[in-house]
């Protein structure tokens, strides 16, 4: 069986307390964005993975859809299986990627094997591999609070406009990103906010780790100017970075950015 795992955009972020466990609260709209990785699992002699594309940090043994292998083979009998996943969603790029690969795999085993798993189920699976990884069960526009596993739904449909995603040669990492940021209660509700007209978000609906992280990292502001520039009715970094998206009525031209950048049309 091979699934399609696509990327998440955070439309709005506002980080709002810090939590005894470590974790921070926060509030976020998650979006999905068609950027996508490919994911094949075909039953084998003994557990296998492998990899193409962008190459993965670390041992393939951690990578997400192995612990979710692994997770979900703690309640269910699975056979061993010889995986591959094919990846094209940026890294580190505030995309979700990897958690995206987890929460399809877990739909995967779900349907591969008739587990009979309800999205309540699969979504606590999703929320022991990380923080934004049990949006991807259901993969539906929403608006997430607590560390970002609970959800609250949200009417917002994109697909009228151009949606453009620009990934600079820059990585940052979560918890870094995570560690200059001052918790604070944001000034305007987001659940409000994302109610409103496309064109009343800009400097409105706002993103708490733009400011440390384009401090560290001046690029990344400087992509967003440029979305702007070529008429983005509203442009953000998309979690923690590096990612940059815009919103468009018609598709820009972005030539002077795809020297130094990838850049992603109609997500
Ligand atoms: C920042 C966000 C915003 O959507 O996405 P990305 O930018 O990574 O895509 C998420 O909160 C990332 O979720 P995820 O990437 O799953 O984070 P995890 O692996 O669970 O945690 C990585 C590290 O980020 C920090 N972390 C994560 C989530 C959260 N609510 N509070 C935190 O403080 C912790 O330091 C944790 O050790
Ligand atoms: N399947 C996977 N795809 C991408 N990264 C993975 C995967 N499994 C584990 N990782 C690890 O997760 C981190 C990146 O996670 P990712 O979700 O791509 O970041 P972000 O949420 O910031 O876009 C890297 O440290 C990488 O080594």
């Amino acid at each position: 069986m091979i699934v399609f795992p696509n990327a998440k955009i955070n439309i709005g972020l506002n980080i709002t307390e810090k939590r005894a466990d470590g974790y921070h609260n926060l509030e976020t709209v998650f979006y999905p964005v068609k950027i996508n990785d490919a994911l094949e699992a075909i039953t084998a002699p003994q557990l296998n993975f492998s990899s193409s594309g962008i190459n993965i940090p670390g041992d393939g043994a951690n990578n997400l859809c192995i612990k979710a292998y692994e997770l979900v083979k703690l309640d269910h009998n699975l056979p061993a299986l010889d995986i591959h996943l094919h990846k094209h969603i940026p890294i580190g790029a505030g995309l979700g990627g990897g958690s995206a690969d987890a929460a399809f795999f877990i739909k995967l085993l779900n349907q591969q094997f008739g587990l009979n798993l309800s999205v309540e189920a699969m979504q606590n699976y999703a929320r022991q591999l990380g923080a934004d990884c049990a949006f991807f069960i259901e993969n539906k526009p929403v608006y997430a609070f607590e560390k970002g596993d609970q959800f609250e739904q949200v009417e917002l449909d994109l697909s009228k406009y151009v949606i453009v995603l620009v990934m600079p040669p820059v990585h940052v990492s979560t918890a870094d990103a995570y560690s200059g940021v001052k918790p604070e209660q944001a000034a305007e509700s987001l659940k409000d906010l994302i109610k409103l007209p496309v064109t009343e978000w800009k400097d409105r609906i706002k993103n708490d780790f733009e400011k440390s992280v384009t401090g560290k990292y001046p690029l990344i502001g400087e992509v967003k100017q440029s979305l702007y520039e070529a008429g983005a009715l509203y442009a953000s970094m998309s979690g923690s970075g590096a990612s940059v998206f815009g919103v468009f009525e018609t598709l820009p031209s972005l030539k002077h950015l795809e020297a130094e950048s990838s850049v992603f049309y109609n997500v």
